[in-house]
Parts: C-alpha cells; structure tokens; sequence
C-alpha cells in the first residue's frame, strides 16, 4: 500500500448507487469498493514457471507442482529484475513472498505499460488472484489443459510458460495448452502476448480457438502435434483447399515454430534461458510417440483433457481496477447493462453454468476443473457450483460422487502469511473484517452458516442460506461446496476472485 497516492474516488457519484444497487442485490459488502485504494498491482516475470514458494516440509504441505523443477532464474535474478521495473515506475517493487515469478508493486496507480520490460514481453500484468486460479490446476508435464475462455490470455501464458518450464517434450514434457474465447478481437491480445512473450518452448504448446466455450468439443492434440510435417500437411491442405481435411479443427493460431524444425532449432538457440531448455533439438521429429497418451485412432475413445479451466466471462465486480476504469471514463450507462443490471447477471450465470458443464464434458476422469470467475457474487459463484455438483451427482449413489470439490493446495500454506505486513494494512483499515455481513438477495434470513477457510488469511462466514433453500434435498451432496475459496480484496491483498477446484471421480 501507498497511502500517499491512493486512487481517488472518481468525482462522478452516480455509479455509487449502480455499485451499491449490485452489491445488495448480490449479497456483497458494501465496502469491497473502497478497497481498491489498498490493493498492490502484480505483474509476472514472463518465461518463468509460477508456483509458490512453499517453505513447509513437502510431505506436510505437499508442493501443488510436484515436478516443478528448480526455478530457471535464480531468486537473485528475479531480484534484479524487481529492481529493474522499479527504477522504471518509480515505486516500491518486491519480489512475491508467496509465488515465484510474480512481482508485487505497492502503488495502485503504477503504469506498467509504458515501461521497457512490459514493452519488451519480459513482464506482463498479471494479479496475484488469477496467478493463484490458474496454479490451483497444478499442472504437471503431460497435462493437456483446456482454457475455456482463455482471453486476454494472463492465464493463458502462465500456464504455457509452467508447461514450458518442465522442458522439451523430447524430455517426456507432453503437454499442451488449449484456449478458446468467443472474441476473437481478445483473442488476437491473446495471441500477441503468446508471440511477443513467450518463450519456444512454452509457445510450441499453445493453439488458440475462437469459438463458443460452451459448445467446444476440439479434442487435445494428437500425438502427431509434435511432428513438424503434421503442421505442414495441414497447412498445406489448408491452403490449397483439400476437402479432406476437417478445418474446423485447424486451429485460428498456433506456433509457426511448430511448421519448421529449423524456425524452432534457431529460436531455442536464441533463447538466453538455456537452463529451461534443453540442447536437445529433436522435439519435432517424426517418431514422437508419447507414451502415455495412445496415437490418435478413429476406432479409439476420445481423447479428453486433463485439466479444464473455466474462468468464465462475469460481472467483473471483483475487478476493482476493472470498474475504477469504467467508472473513471464515465462509462456508467456500459457499466450497468454490459455488468451490474440484474438482467446481465440472469444472463451471466447462464453462460458460466453452460461453461461450466461443457468444460466438465471435455475432462478426463481424475482429472481437476477449476472454475473462476473475478466476481464476488453467490450467483455467478457458490450457486453455479452447487447447481453444477447437484447435476453432476444426481444419477450415482450418494456415497460415490461423479464431481467434489476440493480445496485448493494454497489454502493455509504457510507462504500466505508471509505478506502480512499488507494484511495487517488491511485489518487496520477494515474494522472487523472476519466476517462479511451479507444482506441476503432474497431478503431470507440467514437459516444456517458455515464456517470456512479464507485462504489461509482470515476466516470468514459464508452464508449458504440461499443454496440451502434451493437445493434444500441435495444438501448431502453440495456440502463440499465450503472448499470453494474468495479472494476479498478487503483481506486478500489482491483483485476480488473466486476459485473452486472440482475433481472428476468417475
Ligand atoms: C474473465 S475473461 C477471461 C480472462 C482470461 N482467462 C485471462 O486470464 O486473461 C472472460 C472471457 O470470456 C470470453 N467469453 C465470453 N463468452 C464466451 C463464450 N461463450 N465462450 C468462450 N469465451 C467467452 C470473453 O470474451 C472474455 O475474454
């Protein structure tokens, strides 16, 4: 925190009541804005893998990476690299105590766009809460991760880069990184950060969709993904207008590495991180064979992916850098129909629920879907769950879920606590801030409270009230729903989330 520049509250008050009009209606606390004058900016030292600095002995609090290899740059690295960003902002820059790669600057108002390192693709912004979604997948080396709405791509590139990180794929690193998003405008962002940040080896792994989330049913890549002549069949195909080739499944964009083992060998060459990167060239070869996952065969089963991300499209309430800039332009009109209109969150939440079950279509079993969104509402969050988890579990036997959630490995490690000295910033600044108040929607009063983790940083009540009502005989079934976490912004130290990480046991 700043306390000498804090963000000032925009001069135009009409959006206050369209704000506070949402935050009833939505069980929110009325205070959530006001934070926005604590909250740090985050950016991530692209090329890194992200994980967190877990100092717990692993078999007590197991690394959620568990083959995270040793970082690429050393702490001292990322140090001179914080140092570096902040001689070019001009305020307090420090490495995250709490995840490598992620650097933590104190000032709200800092402009990271026009500094060098953002322009050069070596830092992008990227908050501690998406940072803390996206690594709830825990990633590992073979995963083939679908990002459901995947644009303007932070997400994105975080996890190409911890694909990346785990080596070639020659090195029997398989993975690949899937993201679909409906605009194809965010998407071309998207596919700029890929180009501009990424580094080879993370690039090669990312294809990009434009399509609708809800009805994308694309599988993984096939093995022949790491065949360079695979990509320039089809591209060739493509070009010269074979009918034999399903171009729905071409992707919008993919690596141009990937058609020419020569472009590829010339940018690993290039690439100054030689510790991420083996000297071993071959990963585009005509042999490879990974060996886990079967050749792609029409007489075989679908292949399904084995992470899902759903951080679905919302109202962005959360966001509270979102809505100051919103807000700020006097953009209120936008603000209320394109956000906050009760007619635009009956709209949302359908879309996240058709988001939610299609991703779950598209995942393996054992396999773990995360669905987040950057809003604080029990409608776009908790009840989209639990509707989710009462469709999910409907047809087995109680005692043998098909969907749990789990809490996410973060919550309690130990590294949360270290940024204390900002939560206690935060305590000081919000009177009891252990327990949210929610003023119901539905003006019901509150039957039955449960008590749950605040990611590791406060415990706070969450009122199930309203689940409670509508899924009142499912109640056995959607208890796991207290493993879902919030990030609030008045205790986080980061932009308002919501993370739940849901297992696919059968
Ligand atoms: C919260 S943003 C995603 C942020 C992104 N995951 C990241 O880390 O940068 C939501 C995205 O969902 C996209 N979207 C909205 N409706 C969609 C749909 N039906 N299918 C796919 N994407 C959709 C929006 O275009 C928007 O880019």
């Amino acid at each position: 925190m700043n306390p000498q520049t804090p963000l000032p509250i925009p001069p135009n008050v009409s959006w206050i009541d369209k704000l506070a009009s949402f935050y009833k209606e939505n069980s929110i606390h009325h205070n959530v804005y006001d934070s926005i004058h604590l909250l740090p900016r985050y950016v991530r030292v692209v090329g890194q893998s992200c994980y967190f600095l877990n100092q717990d002995p692993p078999s007590k609090k197991p690394n959620p990476l568990p083959h995270t290899p040793s970082p690429p740059q050393s702490p001292s690295q990322i140090e001179s690299l914080s140092a570096l960003l902040e001689s070019e902002i001009g305020s307090t820059v420090t490495p995250s105590h709490l995840i490598h790669g992620l650097l933590r600057i104190s000032d709200p108002n800092a402009k990271i766009n026009n500094c060098n390192l953002y322009k050069t693709g070596k830092i992008v912004g990227l908050d501690l809460s998406s940072a803390l979604a996206a690594i709830t997948l825990e990633v590992t080396p073979n995963d083939h991760v679908l990002d459901l709405c995947c644009a303007p791509g932070g997400k994105l590139l975080l996890i190409a880069d911890i694909l990346g990180s785990f080596g070639l794929p020659s090195n029997n690193s398989y993975g690949t990184i899937t993201g679909v998003d409906i605009s194809e405008q965010r998407l071309s962002t998207c596919r700029s950060i890929l180009k501009k940040s990424s580094t080879p080896s993370a690039k090669i792994r990312a294809r990009l969709y434009v399509g609708d989330g809800s009805k994308f049913d694309i599988q993984p890549p096939p093995d022949s993904w790491w065949d360079y002549s695979y990509h320039k069949d089809i591209q060739f195909a493509y070009k010269n207008n074979k009918t034999n080739i399903d171009k729905s499944n071409i992707p919008w964009f993919s690596s141009k590495l990937l058609r020419s083992p020569a472009l590829y060998q010339e940018s690993i060459a290039s690439q100054s991180n030689t510790n991420v990167l083996s000297n071993n060239t071959k990963i585009i070869s005509n042999t490879t064979q990974h060996p886990e996952t079967p050749c792609d065969n029409i007489n075989q089963h679908r292949k399904l992916y084995d992470k899902v991300l759903v951080d679905a499209e919302c109202t962005h309430d959360g966001s509270l850098v979102h809505l100051y800039k919103y807000v700020n332009n006097s953009a209120i009109g936008k603000l209320d129909t394109d956000f906050l209109s009760p007619e635009r969150v009956e709209a949302v939440s359908n879309l996240q629920y058709s988001l939610l079950i299609n991703g779950w279509n598209q995942l393996k079993v054992g396999g773990t879907l995360v669905y987040s969104t950057c809003s604080l509402s029990y409608k776009q969050n908790e009840m989209i769950v639990a509707k989710f988890l009462q469709f999910a579990n409907n047809f087995t036997n109680s005692d043998h879920y098909t969907a749990i959630v789990e809490q996410p490995n973060f919550v309690n490690s130990q590294p949360l606590t270290i940024d204390k000295a900002s939560i206690d910033n935060h305590s000081q600044n919000s009177n009891n801030s252990e327990i949210i108040h929610i003023q119901n929607s539905s003006n019901h009063q509150p039957k039955e409270t449960k008590k749950r983790k605040h990611v590791g940083l406060k415990t706070q009540e969450l009122i199930l009230d309203q689940i409670y009502i509508d899924f009142k005989e499912h109640l056995n079934k959607i208890s796991s729903i207290v493993n879902c976490v919030r990030l609030d912004p008045r205790v986080s130290d980061t932009s308002g989330m919501f993370i739940s990480k849901i297992k696919k046991l059968r």
